[in-house]
């Protein structure tokens, strides 16, 4: 038995915590966890806490369900389409924003795994959600993958598409968003963008227990994986990204040591006779 702990109590997204695990979770179940301004402000916020956190080495994320209308599930159907405004999803502050992007930008860049737990619908934006995700895990009887977003004029050009590629192969890429057909949780195992398949009523368990055996490892080898592994995809962003943990590391050595020393007490740094190690 998980015990989750709330974070903090939002709206549109549940958050808990729980053994080095976050839990982050769309709640708009009778929506099909479509996504408006407020829910994306949210998901930024519960994602930063995460990535912040020193104690947190996985984020799981979900959907809450099932619908309360009609007992669907869903991990999200992507924008609401009642948010759409004229350049934008509109939030209560009348603004229009594109801002889950920025909340890809978060999963993508955080040095921590992102497991994207699937019980039901994955549509649209959400499709691209689980995409950016490190890893997928899929209700096996209830979730379905499925791109609308050549339907409602509101596409994904970077990650959901362009990254899904790289994943499942052009071809298959093109299809999935061309005709914007439905997928099975099987169907979407054998493209590649889903890792295991998984009973629906063991998929939390299961995403755990893989969340408990990436904590096993090394932390400093599992960020420096994630970016690499990102860094080919994301050009100088992800130069930056992974050289920033070479620059982390070099903090770490005596030579940088020497170098702040040298500054702070004003004198030339001496970085020793060796110092040119091949
Ligand atoms: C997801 C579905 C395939 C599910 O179909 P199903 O038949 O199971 O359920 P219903 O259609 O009856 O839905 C139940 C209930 O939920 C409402 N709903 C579902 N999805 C949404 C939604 N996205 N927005 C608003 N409301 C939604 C639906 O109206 C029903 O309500 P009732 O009151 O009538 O009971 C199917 O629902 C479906 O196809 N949904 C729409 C999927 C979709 O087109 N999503 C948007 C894609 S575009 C996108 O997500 C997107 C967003 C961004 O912010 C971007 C930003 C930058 C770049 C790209 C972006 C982007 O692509």
């Amino acid at each position: 038995m998980i015990e989750w702990k709330t974070v903090k109590e939002y709206d549109d997204i549940t958050y808990k915590k729980c053994n080095g695990v976050a839990r982050i979770a769309f709640n708009r179940p009778e929506v099909r966890n479509a996504f408006r301004p407020k829910t994306t402000s949210e998901l930024y916020d519960a994602f930063y806490d995460a990535s912040e956190d020193p104690s947190i080495g996985v984020v799981l994320l979900s959907g809450e369900g099932p619908s309360p209308k009609d007992g669907g599930w869903a991990f999200c159907s992507g924008g609401d389409q009642k948010a759409r405004g004229e350049q934008g999803y509109v939030g209560e502050d009348g603004r229009h924003r594109l801002n889950i992007l920025e909340v890809q930008r978060l999963i993508r860049f955080m040095p921590k795994v992102v497991i994207a737990v699937v019980p039901g619908w994955a549509v649209g934006g959400g499709h691209s959600l689980h995409v950016v995700c490190d890893l997928t895990l899929a209700s096996e009887e209830h979730a379905i993958f499925k791109q609308t977003d050549a339907d409602v004029t509101s596409f994904d050009g970077g990650y959901g598409s362009a990254y899904l590629a790289k994943m499942v192969g052009q071809k298959k890429a093109r299809e999935i968003f061309f005709l914007g057909r439905n997928y099975s949780a099987q169907e979407a195992f054998e493209m590649g963008m889903v890792n295991k398949v998984v009973p629906h009523a063991e998929l939390e368990d299961t995403a755990y227990e893989w969340a408990q055996e990436i904590l096993g490892k090394s932390p400093m080898s599992i960020r420096m994986l994630k970016f690499a592994m990102n860094l080919t995809d994301d050009g100088m962003v992800g130069q930056q990204v992974f050289a920033g943990e070479a620059t982390r590391l070099a903090y770490m050595t005596d030579e940088a040591k020497e170098g702040r020393n040298a500054f702070l007490e004003k004198r030339k740094p001496n970085f020793g006779d060796d110092k040119w190690i091949s």
